[in-house]
């Protein structure tokens, strides 16, 4: 656990963590030592010929060693458990950012919400309080049974011996305890999943009365209880192994001890230093296996961590350079293709988008549309081929420079919890208030703004849960409109709430589409009539590219869906 933790934190969080490890073994060795001075100075002062000064001078020189060095790395523990968080913490939050925005799904984030607000912070407990007694578990039974040689040295090897056994019998109840744990993790995680999909599909089960996802959800949760019984149940064998090894062996030790009086080869005061030192140090062993258990949980929670500091970010490719775009083009897709998992969606798409202009992205659902403007968002990398933006391939944009390019008003499109204003504003913080207004007033949002007792400083609530989903959307509009970064991906399909949120996202699309490149995918083919170019995709490939007029005379699945589309039952409104 501890080499893994360094392997996690910056070199200089590292460094600290191995200092404090080294003060915290040389605490524990000095413990070891003092111990094991302990049954020197016992069987001196028993043996009326004992060598009692030099001994008891030693003791109190090992023992206030001990409480200074002790002293020294316990402070250090404390200073290094808050700074390891803080690394921790930092190193999560430059990895989620540089993460494929594809990683995050519904599960993923409840596991990193988790991790960020009580795994890692728990974490900190583990340099600051946990390895000082692991440690001393580990380090301080060898270092007094070393000293004890000073009194006998066949019952140091018999102490080394049965510290290499209850070593073991540790490891062997930790094994067990682990397997145990990693199964209920992993129903844990299924069921995080069943509650997810539970609460999120709420509308449809109620309407659709699907007792069988409730039915899921009770089967998934009573796993969970079962598996965290089973967990629990599972650290009591390993403790009455352990514990029962820890007496058979210190039983041994006493009866070697006592053979070994009788049989006139050890002096009674040396046997009953020896054995006030082994004492101590089988209490000092059964703490350490009590506190096995946080380990485990601290082992897990760091296991979890690992798994998302080790998922590799979208990589930054170093390209050559690229002769300059045509002029007017922005985007350029090369024989693009990608798959979820083994399906391919997209096969071969190319396609160009202009510096200005509305280009509409059309197809039947499930062609692939969604995807499309997701890797233009990198979302992910296309499997083959590539996008290039402006020129640069989209792999060689860090994320900084690609999202200042690019603005979204996309299915998945957050609001922070935080004011209306401030929401619109991060699509350009340094924008004027005169801006701000404008964008408001473009997106729509003018009216639901004024009728608010706060108006733009009113709060939009955790995921914008305090707005309405037009009054969501628009406040996603004015952002964009805000931002009016060289490329804007729309997605209608934000805007079936209603007729008038429809004409809105096309209006705000044609607006920006005057200065600049957008990207829409048009649900609604009556919006897409005047967009400067129109790409038909179907089962993953463009099929048609031309504009309305152009594709209207043509005979083909443009056409097709037309026709579908004026034939189709209109939403009342
Ligand atoms: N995250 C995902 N994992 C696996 N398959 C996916 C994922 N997202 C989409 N797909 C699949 O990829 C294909 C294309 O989906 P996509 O959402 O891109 O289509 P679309 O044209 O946008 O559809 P719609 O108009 O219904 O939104 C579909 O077969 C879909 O099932």
């Amino acid at each position: 656990m501890l080499r893994t933790l360094i392997r996690l934190l910056p070199p200089a969080g590292a460094r600290q963590l191995t200092v404090l490890t080294a003060w915290l073994t040389a605490a524990a060795v000095l413990h070891g030592i003092a111990l094991g001075l302990v049954g020197v100075v016992v069987a001196a002062w028993l043996d009326p010929a004992g060598d009692r000064t030099p001994w008891t001078i030693a003791l109190g020189t090992a023992a206030l060693a001990f409480v200074l060095v002790q002293w020294t790395a316990q402070m250090t523990a404390f200073r290094v458990g808050s700074t390891t968080a803080r690394a921790l913490h930092l190193r999560l939050g430059d990895r989620l950012a540089a993460l494929p925005l594809g990683w995050f799904t519904a599960t993923r984030q409840a596991g990193t919400i988790d991790l960020a607000t009580t795994g890692v912070p728990q974490l900190m407990s583990y340099p600051a309080l946990l390895l000082r007694p692991a440690l001393t578990a580990l380090v301080t039974p060898p270092a007094a049974a070393l000293t004890l040689a000073l009194l006998d040295w066949r019952h140091t090897l018999a102490v080394l011996a049965a510290t290499a056994v209850a070593w073991a019998a540790t490891r062997y109840a930790g094994h067990l305890a682990r397997t145990v744990d990693t199964r209920r993790h992993r129903v844990t995680a299924e069921a995080t999943d069943r509650i997810l999909e539970h609460a999120t599909r709420q509308p449809v089960i109620r309407t659709d009365q699907r007792a069988d996802d409730t039915d899921a959800l009770d089967r998934a949760l009573e796993q969970v209880r079962a598996a965290s019984r089973h967990s629990a149940g599972a650290v009591v064998p390993g403790l009455l192994l352990f514990g029962l090894v820890l007496n058979a062996l210190f039983a041994a030790l006493i009866a070697a001890g006592i053979a070994r009086v009788t049989a006139g080869a050890l002096t009674v005061p040396v046997f009953v230093g020896v054995i006030v030192v082994t004492a101590r140090l089988t209490a000092i062993a059964a703490a350490g296996a009590e506190l096995a258990a946080g380990l485990r949980l601290q082992q897990g929670t760091l296991g979890r961590l690992a798994t998302t500091l080790d998922t590799p970010p979208l990589p930054v490719l170093h390209t050559p350079d690229e002769p300059a775009p045509a002029t007017g083009e922005l985007v350029r897709a090369e024989r693009v293709s990608f798959g979820y998992d083994h399906t391919t969606v997209l096969h071969d798409v190319s396609f160009t988008l202009p510096r200005r202009g509305l280009t509409a992205l059309v197809g039947p659902s499930g062609s692939g549309k969604t995807t499309l403007i997701r890797l233009l968002a990198r979302f992910w990398d296309p499997t083959t081929g590539r996008l290039l933006l402006d020129g640069t391939d989209l792999r060689a944009l860090c994320p900084e420079n690609l999202y200042a390019h690019i603005g979204t008003v996309l299915r998945e499109d957050y609001l922070l919890d935080t004011t209306i204003g401030e929401n619109i504003r991060l699509g350009r913080p340094a924008a004027t208030d005169t801006e701000l207004a404008a964008a408001v007033r473009a997106a729509g949002l003018e009216r639901s703004v004024a009728e608010l007792p706060d108006g733009l400083d009113s709060p939009a609530g955790p995921g914008g849960t305090q707005l309405s989903g037009g009054q969501h959307q628009r406040v996603c509009i004015a952002r964009a409109l805000l931002k009016a970064a060289p490329l804007t991906l729309m997605d209608e399909a934000t805007s079936a709430l209603d007729p008038e949120n429809a004409r809105l996202a096309t209006e705000a699309a044609h607006r920006l589409a005057a200065t600049r490149s957008v990207l829409l995918i048009a649900h609604n083919l009556d919006t897409v009539t005047h967009a400067d170019q129109i790409l038909v995709l179907d089962q993953g490939r463009i099929v048609q590219n031309g504009t309305h007029t152009e594709l209207t005379t043509r005979d083909g699945p443009y056409q097709r869906l037309i026709r579908d589309h004026t034939s189709a039952p209109r939403r009342p409104g």
